[in-house]
């Protein structure tokens, strides 16, 4: 136990009593970190805590950087916290200060003098979540390499991508001095659909038009702004960030970490500000982005987001010409006919990635075996890559739903033994549907819309079959919506 708080802060104290003392006190509750969080979390985030006075039931604990306090303040503060109340009862609330600024603590005035404790710089791998070099000269703020083949002139758009390829453009053809109109620029889309094939050919032109440009993976952000941090240079680092026209940030789905966030946040907020243009891609809108900051996402809301949406055959085709032609110029024996082109695109759906795989593929069967690539051969060669179209599985809730929308009731009143038209119709629109669309019994169907025997499902199959044989409207309706449910 450490002396009570009055004694040990207001009795002077020496130097090596007073760390002893500190150290003494800070064991237990560092082994129970270490207990509770395990030893790679204690190493990344603990290792470099020291004990600096416990004044006035509170524990000043110092380290060595900002980043490491904002993040023990979020993360770990509570609990130490409550670890200190269960071993020192008279402590009830933890500060954290950097260790420079503890050392200032240490006023002359004070009764205590207590030592600061060796600045300890931890460890560059266990700091932060992600792999840190020591050789990183935060000075140097540089992008993210850009691939000299993902430009304007190897991107095709098509209708999935019409309006971001053309957004980026105007931003690309901007000249010095035009207004900055979608700003942010957020462009989703799932893997492979052309996020950052779209982003790099814009960095390129904006670059080639001589505006400075710093395209950066999100993880490549916290990377420098961590080393940035670490080295002390976080104000160089954000004065450089904001000294830029255009800032592209790709795959923001992986920033993570308040401090990090918020960091960008302010970096963002200081470019649109400026008029300068940000560009970011992600796999899904702002709003949906769970770990993102709240008001993050909602300034990036603000700006124009746009969709990629799944290539379309005819795009996928054009994409498949694109490359072969390329590989064509290298292999000049490779010869892909157009029917074999077709069964590609129209099979191969998934991605754009999956397309460049099936290229490859097709050029190594051709070169390694001397095959002709034909329809059959291409069957064999990309079995894997090629997706069985399966009907879409319908599900009862689904149909419930739509059906219920379509009718203006809700879907309790579909559920519910209300006996009035408005509600009988389309109770058996849906219990038509279900029979018709899923694999579901009429025993299941029944339990499934409030625990009818399957007799009354029965009936309902009946009467909906009767009446469209008679009634055009009906008919219309059901073909809307089995459209609707296909989809
Ligand atoms: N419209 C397009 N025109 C030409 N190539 C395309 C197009 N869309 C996608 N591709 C190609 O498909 C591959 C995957 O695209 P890209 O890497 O840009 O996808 P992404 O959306 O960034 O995926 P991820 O989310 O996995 O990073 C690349 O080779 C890219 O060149």
């Amino acid at each position: 136990m450490l002396p009570a708080p009055s004694a040990f802060s207001r009795t002077a104290v020496s130097e090596t009593r007073a760390s002893d003392a500190t150290d003494a006190a800070w064991r237990p509750i560092a082994g129970r970190l270490r207990e509770e969080y395990g030893e790679d979390v204690f190493t990344s985030w603990f290792k470099g805590v020291a004990l600096e006075r416990l004044e006035d039931g509170v524990a000043h604990l110092s380290v060595p950087t900002r980043f490491l306090k904002t993040w023990i303040q979020a993360h770990y503060a509570e609990r130490i916290a409550a670890l200190f109340a269960e071993h020192e009862p008279d402590v009830g609330r933890v500060a954290i200060s950097v260790r420079s600024a503890a050392a200032k603590l240490a006023a002359p005035s004070r009764d205590v003098v207590v030592a600061p404790a060796p600045v300890e710089q931890p460890e560059t791998r266990s700091v932060t979540p992600f792999p840190l070099s020591p050789r990183v000269d935060p000075n140097r703020l540089q992008g993210s390499p850009l691939d000299r083949r993902l430009t304007f002139e190897t991107f095709l758009a098509g209708r999935s991508n019409a309006l971001a390829y053309a957004a980026a453009r105007q931003i690309a053809d901007a000249r010095p001095g035009d207004a900055v109109q979608f700003n942010p620029l957020v462009i989703h889309a799932s893997v492979g659909l052309g996020k950052s094939h779209l982003l790099q050919a814009t960095a390129h032109a904006v670059e080639a038009s001589g505006r400075r440009v710093l395209y950066l993976t999100a993880e490549k952000f916290m990377f420098d702004f961590v080393a940035a941090l670490k080295a002390q240079t976080a104000l160089s680092f954000k004065e450089k960030l904001r000294a830029i026209d255009l800032l592209v940030i790709d795959d923001l789905q992986f920033l993570q970490g308040k401090t990090v966030q918020q960091e960008f946040g302010h970096t963002l907020n200081a470019l649109l500000d400026g008029g300068q243009q940000v560009i970011v891609a992600a796999d899904r809108p702002p709003a949906e982005l769970e770990g993102v900051d709240e008001r993050l996402r909602s300034r990036l809301a603000g700006g124009l987001t746009l969709e990629l949406g799944a290539l379309d055959e005819e795009l996928r085709a054009k994409i498949l010409s694109v490359r072969i032609s390329a590989a064509k110029a290298v292999h000049s024996r490779f010869d892909v006919p157009e029917d074999v082109i077709a069964y590609v695109a129209r099979t191969v759906t998934a991605n754009g990635r999956d397309l460049d795989g099936a290229v490859n593929r097709l050029l190594a069967h051709n070169t390694l075996t001397g095959s002709t690539i034909t329809v059959e051969m291409a069957e064999t060669a990309l079995r894997d890559l090629i997706r069985q179209v399966e009907p879409k599985r319908v599900k009862i809730e689904d149909i419930q739903r739509i059906v219920a929308k379509h009718y203006q009731v809700s879907r309790a009143d579909v559920l519910s033994s209300r006996r009035t038209q408005n509600v009988v119709r389309p109770r058996q629109v849906a219990m038509y549907l279900s029979k018709v669309l899923t694999l579901r019994s009429l025993p299941e169907i029944g339990r499934r819309f409030g625990g009818r025997d399957h007799t009354t499902v029965l009936h309902a199959v009946r009467k909906i079959t009767e009446l469209v044989k008679t009634d055009g409207a009906l008919k219309d309706e059901l073909e809307l919506l089995t459209r609707m449910l296909m989809e």
